[in-house]
């Protein structure tokens, strides 16, 4: 069991050696990935997390498990196609990048699902979609229809149209928070966010090598987004802020959300299983010795 730092946060014991099991009982689950996890610091694609992604996600969908992955990577994999190395500075440009993208995004994702016989859809969603009665109703029967069909949607913001949390010049787009509306919506047991991370620090690791992994973490306040840093990769867009303010909106609906590191998508069955890794956001403590 981790030790008690501060009010909600336990730290790994020893400096990372990892303790105990958590009760985790989710049968519909969101997976979230990051850029981070899909392209290669060198812009390259990364094909171990997309075909090991593919096939982890199509073991537990055998399993009856109900699965959504929401999926970052347009722009990556569009810089990628049109050998880029960095963003273009004007919005228009970078939305044309990632519709480039987001098809051959999906061309590798059905590529690799199919490898493992399963079924994809591609959903293309906004943040404010879910508060218009009519479209949040055509959005849940989607989603229903699909995950009753055992397919598993690809969900990723609609980057053409979206354009109420860019700056025009840095970011591009929210799927950690795009996540966490959808977990909510389609009221799923457990949010697991795949980044470059093994998990929350008390500090950026990427900046400060005395980081400490946080083992769990039951509410999160002021204090906690003091130590939230931004984006360690070149692609990646949101850095730690939004992954907080997705756990936020998890623990004041009373789900789960759990922060691992998505460079072996394997990790996910560990999670299942209970196995103590990354950073497990959960308002009651549900690890013991
Ligand atoms: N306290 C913290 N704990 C862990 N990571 C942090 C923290 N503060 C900032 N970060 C940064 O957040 C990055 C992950 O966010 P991001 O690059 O947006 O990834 P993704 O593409 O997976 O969404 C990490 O690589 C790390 O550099
Ligand atoms: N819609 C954007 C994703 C933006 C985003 O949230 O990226 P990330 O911080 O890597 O999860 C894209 O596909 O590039």
């Amino acid at each position: 069991m981790g030790v008690s730092i501060q009010g909600g946060l336990f730290l790994y014991k020893n400096g990372g050696e990892k303790m105990g099991t958590r009760k985790i009982n989710a049968n519909r689950i969101v997976v979230k990935v990051g850029t981070s996890s899909l392209i290669h610091p060198n812009g390259a694609i990364n094909l171990e997390t997309f075909d090991q992604l593919a096939y982890t996600l199509s073991a537990l969908n055998n399993q009856g498990k109900e699965l959504i992955l929401v999926s970052s990577g347009a722009m990556g994999v569009g810089l990628n196609k049109m050998h880029l190395k960095q963003r273009p500075a004007e919005i228009g440009a970078q939305q044309a990048l990632s519709a480039i993208g987001q098809s051959e995004l999906m061309t590798l994702f059905t590529q690799r699902f199919d490898h493992y016989l399963t079924d994809i859809a591609q959903v293309l969603l906004t943040h404010d979609i879910f508060d218009y009665p009519k479209s949040n109703k055509f959005v849940m029967d989607t989603f229903n229809c699909l995950l009753k069909d055992n397919v598993v949607p690809v969900v990723n913001e609609n980057d053409t149209v979206a354009t109420d949390e860019l700056d025009h010049r840095t970011t591009f787009g929210d799927n950690d928070q795009l996540s966490a509306i959808v977990a909510s919506h389609m009221n799923a047991d457990l949010l697991i966010v795949l980044s470059d991370i093994d998990g929350f620090y008390d500090q950026n690791p990427k900046k400060f090598t005395d980081a400490h992994l946080i083992s769990e973490v039951s509410n999160v306040a002021d204090d906690e987004f003091t130590v939230a840093g931004g984006s360690g990769s070149r692609f990646g867009t949101g850095g730690m802020h939004t992954k907080l303010l997705a756990a936020q909106r998890m623990l004041a609906e009373n789900r789960q959300m759990v922060l691992a590191n998505g460079k072996d998508p394997q990790i996910i069955f560990d999670i299942l299983a209970g196995k103590p890794v990354g950073t497990l956001f959960s308002k009651e403590c549900v690890t013991h010795e």
